[in-house]
């Protein structure tokens, strides 16, 4: 299945020069989102997470389904402001922006297997900074899975620690 044929591409979005990739196109579609879950779940399962980690708010939309069908924990990585118990935090550059991420300080086990899930690996910068998060925590890392990769970003370079795969390439 090529879910590239499900993700609408829109020009100059949120600024001039952006090629955003649309993922509600693939998300609205129920046979073509279970089948972008179940691919995911696929790559992810021989790593054999204990939980599985998932930055707001697109990496909800598939890391959360991920852990569901694993039959593990999911742990939300937040925006500023959001979570209600002890955080950390790590600051991090967007292809558009910057940001800071926060975690609940308790969410993982010291030692614990992490999988982190996201719709779009851009610059890297948001999975380097929920890395570095849980490199904090005391967990352990053991891959990374996104939907989308813009490979012209290089954001594998920022990742060159961790096993990383991508369903979709642009
Ligand atoms: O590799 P990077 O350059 O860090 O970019 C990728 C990130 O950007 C998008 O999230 P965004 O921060 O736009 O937030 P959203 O999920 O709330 O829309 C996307 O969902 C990834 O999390
Ligand atoms: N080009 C892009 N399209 C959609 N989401 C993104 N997040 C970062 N870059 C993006």
């Amino acid at each position: 299945m090529d879910f590239r044929d499900h993700i609408r591409v829109i020009s100059d979005f949120p600024k001039e020069g952006i090629s955003y990739k649309d993922i509600t196109t693939l998300l609205k579609n129920g046979e073509i989102y279970r089948a972008s879950i179940d691919a995911l779940v696929e790559k992810i399962s021989p790593w054999q997470p204990d939980v599985i980690v998932g930055p707001e708010a697109r990496g909800f939309l598939f890391g959360a389904p991920v852990a569901y069908a694993l039959g593990v924990g999911f742990v939300p990585v937040r925006k500023p402001g959001k979570l209600p118990a002890g955080t950390i935090q790590e600051t991090y550059a967007l292809e558009y922006g910057f940001d800071t991420l926060e975690v609940h300080a308790d969410a993982i086990q010291p030692g614990a297997r992490v999988v982190l899930v996201d719709d779009l690996l851009a610059t890297g910068g948001t999975m380097l900074a929920t890395a570095n998060l849980m490199k904090k925590i005391g967990a352990d890392v053991v891959g990374m899975g996104f939907l989308i990769e813009l490979t012209f970003l290089n954001g594998r370079e920022k990742l060159i620690d961790y096993p990383v795969f991508s369903l979709v390439e642009y």
